[in-house]
């Protein structure tokens, strides 16, 4: 930025010198037939179109420099934010909303940075040195020509107070045609299913056709400002041109001076229209940075307490005190009074009817939420008072939806390990009853799966994912519904592996399980009714409880109906 505004001083100075060079050139060299003036006022001009076009350069490349600088800066910023913000806040954005501001966004604020944070720097400082030059030069004439800054000063603020929302419109609308674009992507296997693609298709347009209403909105009053301010300048040459002309026929002016004046007028004129053309990239990039900034300074709520404690090792207790949990947007809460103790190496499952809070209570224990009230305790410690990146480096997380990362299967399974060597990748793969699949595969570990690669089945994906996992360094496994996309036979395997895991590794899991066949041999069931703990037991323990008998018999139909099939 310094570079470009050393090369704008410059050019400022250039151009301000230059009238004066015709003054000299026409009063002591024409009128006074001085050839030698002319020849030398000629050479001096020569020069300044040189270094015109030179600090020109200088100033626009400078610019654009920062203004791609700025914007890297920014997406990496957000970027940066997006990995840290927590659950709570993608519930309420989608991620089209937060596309939009990582691109067009940003975009606005290149521009403005790139060309408008010159234009008007540069416009302001012309116009004040030039006003200056003028005013010694001939004060009435200069009194009539400074008329036109308040005028379009005025016209140009109207503009900045009539249309920033407009602008900020624009924004959000695109966004949300973004966020329509990303679902119908995303979904785009429903929209098929129940043949909805030209009611999406409508959807769409309409969304798109709102948007092109507004872009024309801002395209009819960026255009209005213009012809009014090229109006006034014109009124302004047509003044000086009259008055001046009177006074160099009076004898009170030079031509020479004239001339001059008449360039410097283009000093003053060009700021106030370049200060206009800016506004308009102003108003635009303000909307966009506020939405940009939305992003960047959003409160992030699970964060470090002052004076963290950092959980060196883990045995993997897990103890739930009296927790309430209420998602911020729920009217009731989604657990009432949850308290239970899991000790360490045991393994517990949670079970309930759907909805009743079963993820929930997983998501506490690594902090994608904090608790209303109550406690969550790891190994006696509140879960709020230990550092997050160290109360999750012993929390090991496969997830209901396995999201795998576009790469190699490789890759994917040392994702949180990077330099895991290859045989403990394939113990991980073993494990989650993966390994004779990845290994029948022509490039085995090295498939490349995602957007670019192979298609995995949901079965296949999650039990990759569950590779993942095991692979890190957990004392506390948590398996969220995970073997739900896995037929009955492959779950048996994956059990039998975990079984095997807990007995080498000794470490606790938690286990939300829709299929009570899976966890027969836990040591504690809880079982929830509508956020409550409402038992909790072995198998054999609970299956006087009537909800859960009426569970399980729910599933031996289910079983019998899969074996049928
Ligand atoms: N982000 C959210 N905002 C508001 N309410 C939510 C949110 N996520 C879940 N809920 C509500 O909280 C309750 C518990 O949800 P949870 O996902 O824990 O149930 P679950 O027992 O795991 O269900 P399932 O077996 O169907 O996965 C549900 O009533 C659900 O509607």
């Amino acid at each position: 930025m310094l570079g470009a505004i050393t090369s704008l001083l410059l050019l400022i100075t250039i151009n301000a010198i230059t009238p004066q060079l015709f003054r000299w050139g026409i009063d002591q060299g024409i009128a006074k037939g001085n050839l030698d003036v002319v020849y030398k006022c000629a050479l001096f001009l020569v020069l300044a179109a040189v270094g015109r076009g030179l600090f020109s350069f200088g100033q626009s490349f400078f610019a654009e420099a920062t203004s791609q600088n700025v914007a890297y800066n920014l997406r990496n910023q957000i970027f940066t934010q997006t990995q840290y913000l927590s659950q709570n806040y993608y519930n309420r954005t989608t991620s089209g909303q937060l596309l939009t501001r990582v691109t067009s966004d940003i975009d606005q604020i290149r521009t403005f940075v790139g060309t408008s944070v010159l234009q008007v720097f540069s416009g302001l400082i012309t116009l004040v040195t030039s006003a200056t030059i003028v005013l010694v030069m001939n004060w009435k004439l200069a009194l009539i020509t400074l008329l036109s800054i308040p005028v379009a000063g005025f016209i140009v603020g109207r503009f900045f107070k009539n249309n920033s929302q407009l602008f900020r419109l624009v924004q959000t609308q695109l966004a949300n045609l973004n966020g329509v674009l990303e679902e119908n992507l995303l979904g785009v296997r429903v929209v098929k299913a129940f043949v909805r693609e030209k009611s999406e298709v409508l959807r769409y347009t309409n969304l798109n056709g709102e948007l092109l209403e507004s872009n024309m909105k801002t395209v009819r009053v960026l255009r209005n400002v213009f012809p009014v301010l090229f109006l006034l300048s014109n009124f302004i040459t047509l003044a000086v041109l009259g008055f001046g002309g009177a006074e160099v026929i009076n004898k009170q002016l030079s031509l020479g001076e004239l001339v001059a004046f008449n360039s410097y007028l283009a000093f003053i004129i060009q700021p106030v229209l370049q200060i206009g053309f800016a506004s308009g990239v102003i108003a635009q990039a303000s909307a966009s940075a506020g939405r940009v900034y939305e992003v960047i300074d959003a409160q992030i709520d699970i964060h470090n307490r002052a004076n963290p404690i950092t959980l060196e090792t883990c045995a993997g207790k897990v103890e739930f005190e009296d927790v309430d949990f209420r998602y911020p947007e729920a009217n009731t809460n989604a657990l009432s009074k949850v308290s239970f103790t899991v000790k360490p190496g045991e393994f517990a499952a949670i079970v309930g009817m759907t909805g009743t809070g079963k993820s929930t209570i997983v998501n506490l224990i690594p902090r994608f939420y904090d608790v209303t009230s109550g406690a969550v305790r790891i190994d006696g410690y509140d879960v709020r008072d230990l550092t997050v990146d160290s109360l999750r480096s012993h929390v090991g997380v496969v997830f209901q939806d396995a999201t795998l990362f576009s790469g190699t299967i490789r890759d994917n399974i040392a994702y949180a390990v990077p330099e895991a060597p290859l045989d403990k990748i394939i113990e991980a793969a073993k494990f989650a009853a993966i390994d004779d699949f990845i290994s029948s595969l022509p490039d085995g570990y090295d498939t490349i799966v995602g957007e670019r690669g192979i298609g995995l089945s949901g079965g296949q994906k999650q039990r990759i994912a569950i590779a993942r996992t095991v692979l890190t360094d957990f004392s506390i496994l948590i398996l969220d519904d995970s073997t739900s996309a896995v037929d009955a036979k492959t779950a048996t395997l994956i059990q039998e592996s975990l079984n095997d895991l807990m007995r080498r590794r000794r470490c606790t899991v938690i286990m939300v399980a829709q299929r009570l066949s899976s966890i027969r041999n836990a040591d504690r069931i809880l079982l929830l009714d509508k956020g409550k703990l409402v038992a909790q037991g072995t198998h054999e323990e609970l299956l006087s409880n009537k909800l859960y008998a009426a569970i399980l018999a729910s599933q031996q139909k289910q079983g019998a109906l899969e074996n049928v099939s």
